[in-house]
């Protein structure tokens, strides 16, 4: 089953066409003849997803719901089984009929606090870099976006997002199996870009940084959120081991130091809009994700510090604009050296 056709088509019809051949090549080879050998098993979850008659979606709240008058105690167990077995859910909250699935992040909570900040996305192509399992993008659609394509390479991110899409049936969002690195050079097709949670993944943040303003349109919007740490333009942090027990950890910039790279990068506009500590209600304990949390990333006896004595996690919205027109850097007029005279 092509599970992202009908959402290359909805692009299309958003002028998209010139790219769509090299997001069916890297479709092919990323999602058709993919060797993962977790993949097989995620399909047979979704094959094994029952239909439900009269599903409505609420995706403008807190919880993203999914209800439908019909649903029985039998369908509802069904779901329920198939739901867990695409755990680890780390993003959430999702009510999916009886099921509460009360992810390990409580996404809503970074939602309402970079809403209040985003340009109308009314009629806006939104591409969310990183989307994990689609939340964010079934709020985005809900905010009134044309369409949200999310892109990250955790086929089970992918297979959520595709388990979810069962009952809502969108074709206006999906979340493609690929990497920011591997779309085509210079798209300038999305209007907003979101990158949450990316950037201290990469150790080039500057190819990041340039990667993502080649996806957006000419005066469009970027969106960055990632974790900071308190300090000027000059202070910059690069865990040389883990950082709260992760060890793909590498520049954690202050606020200050991301605008000034930002603008070195060739946006404008750049403004950060807010700045706070996680917090143990927004990543949590959960069933839908066994395992360790923030809560045991923490020192245990100050909560300031992560348990590797690094400052505990702090996060930025930042909001930038690509250029209308393409700025050139400046040419230096150089004089030349005065000759000493004899
Ligand atoms: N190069 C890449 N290109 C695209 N995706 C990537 C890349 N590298 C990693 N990812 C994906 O980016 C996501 C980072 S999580 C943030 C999720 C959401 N945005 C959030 O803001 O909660 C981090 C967190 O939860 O701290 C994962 O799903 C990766 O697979």
């Amino acid at each position: 089953m092509n599970y992202f056709e009908h959402h290359l088509d909805c692009l299309e019809s958003h002028g998209f066409g010139k790219w769509r051949p090299a997001f069916e090549e890297l479709l092919q080879h990323l999602w058709f003849q993919s060797k993962d050998g977790n993949l097989p098993r995620f399909l047979n979850v979704l094959q094994q997803i029952p239909a439900v008659p009269d599903v409505t979606c609420q995706l403008n709240q807190d919880w993203v719901a999914i209800t439908s008058e019909q649903m029985t105690p039998s369908l509802s167990e069904t779901i329920g089984q198939q739901l867990k077995k695409l755990m680890p859910w780390r993003k959430g909250p999702f009510h999916v009929f009886d099921h509460s699935i009360d992810a390990e992040w409580r996404c809503d909570l970074k939602w309402n606090r970079v809403m209040p900040f985003l340009s109308d996305l009314r009629h806006r192509k939104v591409l969310d870099v990183g989307s994990g399992n689609g939340y964010y993008g079934f709020r985005m659609l809900a905010a009134g976006a044309a369409t949200v394509t999310g892109i990250d390479p955790s086929y089970l991110s992918v297979c959520q997002f595709l388990a979810l899409n069962c009952f809502v049936q969108t074709h206006r969002l999906n979340v493609l199996p690929m990497t920011l690195e591997q779309l085509p050079a210079n798209m300038e097709f999305w209007d907003t870009v979101f990158s949450m949670g990316v950037l201290y993944h990469r150790r080039s943040p500057f190819d990041h940084l340039t990667d993502l303003k080649a996806t957006l349109k000419p005066g469009g919007e970027l969106v960055l959120e990632t974790l900071v740490v308190e300090g000027d333009e000059k202070t910059v942090l690069v865990p040389e081991s883990r950082y709260a027990m992760m060890n793909n950890i590498y520049f954690l910039p202050s606020s200050k130091a991301l605008e000034s790279w930002l603008r070195k990068a060739g946006f404008v506009n750049v403004r950060t809009v807010e700045e706070s500590y996680t917090s143990t209600q927004e990543q949590k304990h959960s069933d839908w994700k066994p395992g360790t949390s923030l809560p045991d990333y923490l020192h245990p006896n100050t909560k300031h510090i992560t348990v590797e004595g690094l400052p505990a996690p702090r996060r930025a919205i930042l909001i930038a604009n690509k250029p209308l027109e393409n700025t050139k850097l400046p040419r230096y007029h150089i004089k030349p050296a005065s000759v000493p005279s004899e």
